[in-house]
């Protein structure tokens, strides 16, 4: 299964196609929408937000709600285009066309980077698709994933654990249900109402300093079967693969797998999951710190891990650059941006790991149609548990 997403932040729309699904999955266009409508929201988004309202519009490979197994393509408009069509022009001989170059690379951003690599001396036509607008298309096609999961009963939440110098825990026992119902009411996607109330503080204050906030997010899945991914293929190991996926996202900088980077410090009797077994659960363990994974494969424990995501680089208070013409020193000039978008990047999160275990979900267990599919992991379930 692989996607393929294509698009600009201003131009007419994002466009994704979704291959190798299979058939008779019921595929909801409503499900699409709840994720994106998610990543629109969270306290420190700017006004873009407010001219968008995104919605997937299904193209092919579904008829009648459920998958033919054929490519599935999704288009999302930009309602932002409308003010853009004579800057974002395709066609050389448009008449209102203009170019408005930008010559100034923004420090954080692609921009300069990406002028030098493909040799663009207007940063627009890097900084168009380098933009988080992409972010969309990739929930997109993890809400297509997601709904795979959902089908074999494997069920995925995230939260913010940290917003600036401002953090919090899960607390042990939270269900994903409540997970999922606190995150959902908390405008910065917080469990827990202190610390919800100093990150929005935090996140009002940094604006009116004219400065940006990152932070950390957490990802869990749940019913995930023992043996996704391979102790066998370095390119098939899911943990590796999902840290990718996580990294992928714009503006984040790393992983962190169960207790992550504590493992450096913690004695080996402190960090690995002892084993059990009893007649009711069969194979257990004592603990999760390592985040559900051994070799590369899942243990059959959630799936958790957290991504941090580095401060919104285009800032009020500007930073300074050289202007690539004159190679003069500028500030930037005050633009449209967020301030803080780590509650909108935990949706991204959720769902581009929900994309990257279904789809090891399905190189574990091919399948031509969904309810093939579903076998094969109810057969690898009923395996370990008597195993
Ligand atoms: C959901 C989301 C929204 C973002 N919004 C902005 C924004 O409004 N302004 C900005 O400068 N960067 C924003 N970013 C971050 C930039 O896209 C990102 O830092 C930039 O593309 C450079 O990529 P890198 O940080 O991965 O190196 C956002 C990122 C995400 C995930
Ligand atoms: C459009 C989205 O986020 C954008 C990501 C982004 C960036 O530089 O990454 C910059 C901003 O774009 P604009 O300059 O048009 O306001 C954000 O609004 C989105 O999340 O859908």
């Amino acid at each position: 299964m692989r996607y393929l997403t294509a698009g600009e932040s201003h131009g007419p729309q994002l466009t994704l196609i979704v291959e190798g699904l299979p058939s008779q999955l019921p595929l909801s266009k409503e499900k699409v929408d709840d994720q994106l409508r998610r990543r629109q929201k969270g306290y420190g988004r700017g006004r873009r937000m407010q001219i968008e309202s995104d919605e997937a519009q299904i193209l092919s490979g579904v008829r009648f709600g459920k998958t033919t197994g054929a490519p599935v393509a999704l288009a999302i408009e930009n309602k932002d285009w409308k003010k853009w069509t004579d800057i974002m022009s395709v066609y050389p001989d448009d008449e209102k066309a203009t170019k408005r170059r930008v010559s100034r690379p923004r420090p954080g951003h692609a921009d300069l980077n990406g002028a030098i690599k493909y040799n663009h001396r207007d940063m627009r036509d890097v900084l168009e698709r380098s933009s988080a607008r992409e972010t969309a298309a990739r929930t997109a096609a993890g809400a297509v994933g997601r709904q795979l999961l959902e089908y074999c009963g494997i069920r995925v939440a995230g939260h913010v654990v940290r917003i600036g110098s401002v953090s919090t825990r899960r607390l042990e026992g939270w269900s994903l249900e409540e997970i999922v119902e606190r995150s959902e009411q908390s405008p910065v996607r917080c469990l827990d109402s202190d610390a919800e109330k100093k990150m929005i503080q935090h996140i009002d204050e940094a604006k009116a300093e004219g400065d940006s906030l990152g932070g950390v997010v957490e990802v869990i899945v749940e019913n995930v079967p023992v043996g996704l991914g391979s102790h066998v293929h370095w390119d098939r190991k899911l943990d590796a693969r999902l840290a990718q996926a996580i990294v992928s996202i714009n503006a984040f900088k790393g992983v962190e797998i169960g207790i992550g980077f504590e493992a450096g410090e913690r004695k080996g009797s402190q960090v690995h999951d002892p084993i059990l077994w009893s007649e009711e659960k069969g194979y257990h363990r004592a603990s999760n710190r390592l985040g559900g994974f051994e070799g590369g494969m899942t243990t059959g424990e959630p799936i958790v891990l957290r991504g941090v995501m580095k401060p919104i680089p285009t800032l009020y208070k500007p930073l300074q650059s050289v202007d690539i013409d004159t190679k003069e020193p500028f500030a930037a000039s005050i633009e449209r941006s967020d301030n803080c978008a780590v509650p909108a990047a935990c949706v991204v999160a959720e769902n581009v790991v929900a994309w990257e275990v279904a789809r090891s979900l399905l190189e574990t267990f091919p399948a031509d149609t969904a309810e093939d599919l579903l076998q094969g992991v109810n057969r690898r379930r009923e395996e370990a548990r008597n195993f």
